[in-house]
């Protein structure tokens, strides 16, 4: 088909490229390239870009504009878009590719201005980093007047778009401008130009930086949790976290603390917000604090001149219209002079300056890009200017840091972002780690380390860190309650609740009688209704007057425990800013739930029942939009901790604490709201169950969860009722559990294992995408035996999770496959899955991709090859085992009757092993497909898997893209053998 045809054919695709990412930057670079091919001239440039169009109206007059130039022009703009769009986008589109070389039609310039047009794709890259330096020179030279600069440097244009608003204003100039930026080009220094900058520093600015350091150094220093009987240096305690970033194509990549600003994870260019993301608990404020500290110890973030650390929680307190410049000023430091002058340094040097906002789940209005504000002196309400400078109408250019709970990121957020970091909490190590960090006795930390590893389901709950720390604040009840316990979350809060009043009771009276929750039932209650009134309305303050209406005092509350001063600064304004964690406030209003001698249970039916209506089939966008509708008047408002505390009612009203709550409730009313979430939560999964669709033919038949799935399975869990678990899944007839990016972690796991183990039949069950981890894979093995395939791609797992799950594997009749891509493995995993092969000969698929497997680890599982007579399916994509690999493996599977699948691409192997493999192909008589793409394979090892080919009667497909050979070898071996693909 010819290029006018392509481009006629694929208009919506094509407009639908360049206008669904919601920013210009792919139509401006198809349009560089256009003007340097010179399929437009400067006036079609300006016909296009018109001042006011939307974005699809100038591409839309592109495409026309084009289509009208004929054949050429239109093969060039197929060739633009190849250039420009990421692989991902191009899937479905026909750019025609080879109809021209777009390097032949390069022209070689004749003028200054020329040259500017020309390499205009490259020039916009390169001068990203010198804007104030080019118009410097530009205004020197005599080139520019300060309105020029000024036209560049609107705060709206992102830095691509300076740029090219710079050469355009250098073309309507003339050749002397044109001249002067090449010339300045030529001449960049290497040095970073923030070095510079500091140099020009005025003395108001350097003071402002200096009080500006302090004060987040002061505000930093200590761990900002909670006050009185133990404070934190965070040098002392700070623990790394395991850090995320989501990929486009949705993979994820680790990160380090410092990759948190960098480029690394960048999924938008052009934007400048960096969201942190996790759920209650996971550290993400302490993350930032530590980024502070760093910055202003001068360690990390150093050509970051200024920060500027918010907290949401803190701005929901700000009722009037204010600046850019005073929200700056006055909510993070004062400058003692200079105030304009600094201002105005802030607005030239947006590259040198940070903004952070802390919890903006926290924040009371939900983020909308409807209100543009992007004047820094105009004033606006709160809001207004938070939204804006995270989608960059304000302050373009600035970097600007978000933590937020998953469930407050709207769609619309995300469009804005330049990379999503997830912070998915402590990995075993780091909770070792804290732990030692937190005791300064070694003997004690050694203990409540030995404690959490005897008690599996304890250690899941503690790879999030807020747990970690409850858990090493509660040690002493925790080394005297013996083996096995606490098992849920609401065991956990119950000791801390113990752990409170205990505090409170005179030293004489220290060991809590039996009767403690009823002795302290009143205090207990009244709390309770503070907390449930707080959760109706999103509110997570315990402020002095509510507490006061409640006749409580601060010492009632044990200000040294409870109390969560998200910000160490508002410790010394706790009246305003007392705040209790929020899963706290959950489980105190689920005890008044529970508590209540109210015989009416709507409360409880509401609390359920909202979750029980969604469907199974995953669509977050009905789920959420249902999620959002207000459930009823007297039950709480917000989804996530209305989650929360329906879990804790479950745990609060299990048998095992039946003796405990009994005391301050009458029995019968008890267990009418026990019975009365029992029913719920069947009801509930049967619902769930039923709306599987049924399967498409020849597919299994597979479930789709979604979080209210997840959410039903762990108050399943919290009641640790095995009644309901049976009862809920025995007639289920599912061959496949899909949860993948459920943000299923250890606790997650505990509870789907507690319910699935009751399956009747075997299913698979698919974790993709998730925070398993070894503690998590540890916890899903009681339901090893009814799991004939399991999926656990993206998951952290190492080798110590491996020697786990092969341990109990080994022992389960019906586990057949397992899926391990892109996990932690290295050669050390091999020895157990050599014993796995082994022992089961009826294991059938093993897959190890993007692993650190290297030649060592290929010859142990080798060794597990060869005594096994069931394997079909081995893949070793993206490992190291090289041509030593290829041949320990080649060798072990000679005599092999069952493989029919084996991936050994991107594995270095070269000619050697490619001769090895050659042997396999000769004498297997059941493979049928080999991968051998990516790899380094010579003609000479091309050869002799063709030669083995001629004997082979069984294998189908040879796969070998990307090795070592000429276009004239691909092309002469292909012609020899039609199973070889290239
Ligand atoms: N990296 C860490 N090192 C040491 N302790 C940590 C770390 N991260 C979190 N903690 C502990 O866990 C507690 C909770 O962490 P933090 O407040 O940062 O979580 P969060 O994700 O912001 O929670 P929320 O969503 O509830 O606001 C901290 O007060 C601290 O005790």
């Amino acid at each position: 088909m010819c290029a006018k045809q392509l481009v006629l054919r694929q208009r919506t695709e094509l407009l639908g490229a360049l206008c669904c990412g919601f920013t210009a930057e792919p139509l401006d670079c198809v349009i560089d390239l256009l003007l340097s091919w010179e399929v437009l001239i400067w006036e079609d440039y300006h016909n296009v870009q018109g001042l006011t169009k939307p974005l699809c109206s100038k591409t839309r007059d592109l495409l026309d504009l084009v289509y009208t130039k004929g054949e050429q022009a239109c093969s060039l703009l197929l060739a633009a878009f190849d250039q420009v769009l990421p692989e991902a986008q191009k899937a479905g589109l026909c750019l025609g590719k080879g109809h021209l070389k777009t390097g032949d039609i390069k022209k070689t310039p004749t003028s200054a201005s020329e040259a500017l047009l020309v390499d205009r794709p490259a020039l916009v890259k390169k001068i990203r980093d010198h804007v104030d330096g080019a118009l410097d020179a530009l205004m020197e030279a005599g080139c520019f007047t300060s309105q020029d600069c000024d036209e560049v440097l609107l705060p709206v244009y992102t830095l691509s778009q300076k740029v090219r608003k710079l050469l355009d204003q250098v073309r309507f100039r003339g050749e002397g401008a044109a001249k002067t930026l090449l010339q300045y080009l030529e001449h960049i220094d290497s040095k970073p130009q923030c070095v510079k900058e500091e140099r020009q520093l005025s003395t108001e600015c350097i003071d402002y930086k200096k009080k500006l350091r302090s004060s987040v150094d002061s505000q930093s220093r200590l761990l900002s949790t909670y006050g009185g009987t133990g404070r934190f240096s965070l040098d002392n305690i700070y623990t790394d976290g395991i850090l995320e970033a989501v990929q486009r194509e949705r993979e994820v990549t680790a990160l380090r603390l410092q990759d948190v600003v960098g480029l690394h994870g960048t999924i938008n260019e052009e934007a400048d917000t960096i969201l942190v993301s996790g759920e209650a608990g996971t550290g993400k404020s302490t993350l930032l604090q530590r980024l502070h500290l760093l910055w202003a110890e001068g360690t990390l973030l150093t050509d970051i001149l200024m920060l500027f650390p918010f907290s949401c929680r803190k701005l929901n307190a700000e009722k009037k219209i204010l600046s850019l410049k005073e929200l700056l000023f006055q909510h993070c430091c004062w400058p003692d002079r200079g105030q304009d002058k600094i201002f105005q340094f802030i607005l030239d040097h947006p590259q040198l300056v940070l903004f952070t906002f802390d919890g903006l789940d926290e924040f009371r209005q939900s983020f909308t890009d409807e209100e543009r504000h992007c004047c820094p002196t105009q004033p606006a309400p709160i809001h207004i200017l938070l939204f804006n400078l995270f989608q960059g109408t304000l302050m373009k250019g600035v970097k600007k840091v978000v933590t937020s709970r998953p469930h407050a990121v709207s769609p619309s957020l995300k469009q804005y972002l330049c990379k999503e970091v997830l912070a998915k909490g402590f990995s075993p190590v780091g909770i070792d780690h804290f732990v030692r960090k937190h005791h300064n006795d070694a003997n004690i930390a050694t203990r409540v380390v030995e404690a959490l590893k005897a008690n599996t389901a304890l250690l899941g709950l503690c790879h999030i860190p807020v747990f970690c720390w409850i858990i090493s604040k509660c040690y002493k009840e925790l080394l005297g309650c013996g083996e096995g316990i606490p098992q849920t979350v609401t065991d956990v809060y119950l000791m801390v609740l113990k752990h409170f009043i205990q505090k409170r009771v005179p030293q004489q009276y220290r060991t809590l009688g039996k009767g403690w929750l009823q002795e302290h039932q009143e205090m207990v209650r009244r709390l309770g209704q503070l907390a449930l009134e707080g959760l109706k309305t999103s509110c997570y303050l315990f402020t002095e007057p509510d507490l006061q209406k409640c006749s409580i005092t601060h010492q009632d509350l044990g200000l040294g425990f409870l109390i969560h001063c998200k910000d160490f600064s508002d410790y010394a304004d706790y009246k305003h800013f007392e705040f209790l964690h929020i899963t706290m406030q959950c489980f105190f209003a689920a005890l008044y739930i529970v508590l209540n001698n109210n015989d009416n249970c709507s409360v409880i039916l509401n609390l359920f029942q909202s979750h029980c209506k969604q469907t199974a089939h995953f669509n977050h966008k009905i789920c959420f939009a249902h999620c959002l509708k207000p459930v009823a008047d007297d039950c709480v408002a917000e989804i996530p901790n209305q989650r929360i505390t329906s879990e804790f009612v479950a745990g609060l009203l299990s048998q095992r604490h039946r003796n405990l709550i009994v005391q301050s409730c009458p029995a019968a009313l008890l267990e009418k709201k026990y019975k009365q979430v029992m029913k719920c939560l069947s009801k509930g999964l049967q619902k769930h169950f039923k709306s599987i669709p049924p399967p498409v033919k020849s597919e299994k038949k597979s479930m789709h969860a979604m979080p209210s799935f997840v959410w039903l399975i762990k108050c399943i869990y919290e009641m640790q009722e095995s009644e309901i678990a049976k009862d809920a899944v025995a007639k289920l007839e599912v061959e496949h559990f899909k949860l993948i990016y459920c943000n299923i972690g250890p606790v997650e796991c505990t509870a789907l294992a507690f319910v699935l183990r009751y399956l009747q039949n075997p299913v698979g069950i698919q974790l993709d995408f998730n925070s398993v981890g070894d503690v998590g894979l540890e916890q899903l093995l009681p339901c090893l035996h009814i799991c004939h395939s399991l999926y656990l791609r993206n998951n952290n797992i190492s080798d110590e999770g491996i020697r786990k799950l092969v341990e109990k594997g080994v022992q389960c009749e019906c586990f057949k496959k397992v899926a391990l891509f892109n996990n932690n493995l290295t050669d050390d995993c091999t020895k157990y899955f050599a014993q796995l092969l082994k022992a089961k000969n009826n294991f059938l698929a093993l897959r190890l991709g993007n692993n650190k497997i290297t030649s060592q680890g290929a010859e142990q599982l080798a060794e597990g090859l060869r005594c096994n007579t069931s394997l079909k399916y081995l893949g070793l994509w993206g490992n190291k085992i090289g041509d030593r690999g290829a041949e320990a493996l080649a060798d072990a599977l000679k005599e092999n009757t069952t493989l029919i699948w084996l991936s050994l691409a991107d594995n270095g192997v070269g000619s050697e092993g490619a001769r090895a493999l050659a042997e396999l192909v000769k004498r297997s008589t059941t493979l049928e497909e080999l991968w051998l793409n990516q790899n380094c394979i010579r003609r000479d090892g091309v050869e002799s898997l063709i030669e083995a080919l001629k004997v082979s009667a069984t294998v189908k497909e040879v796969w070998l893209r990307g090795n070592n050979l000429s276009m004239e070898d691909v092309k002469e071996l292909s012609g020899q053998e039609s199973r070889l693909i290239f």
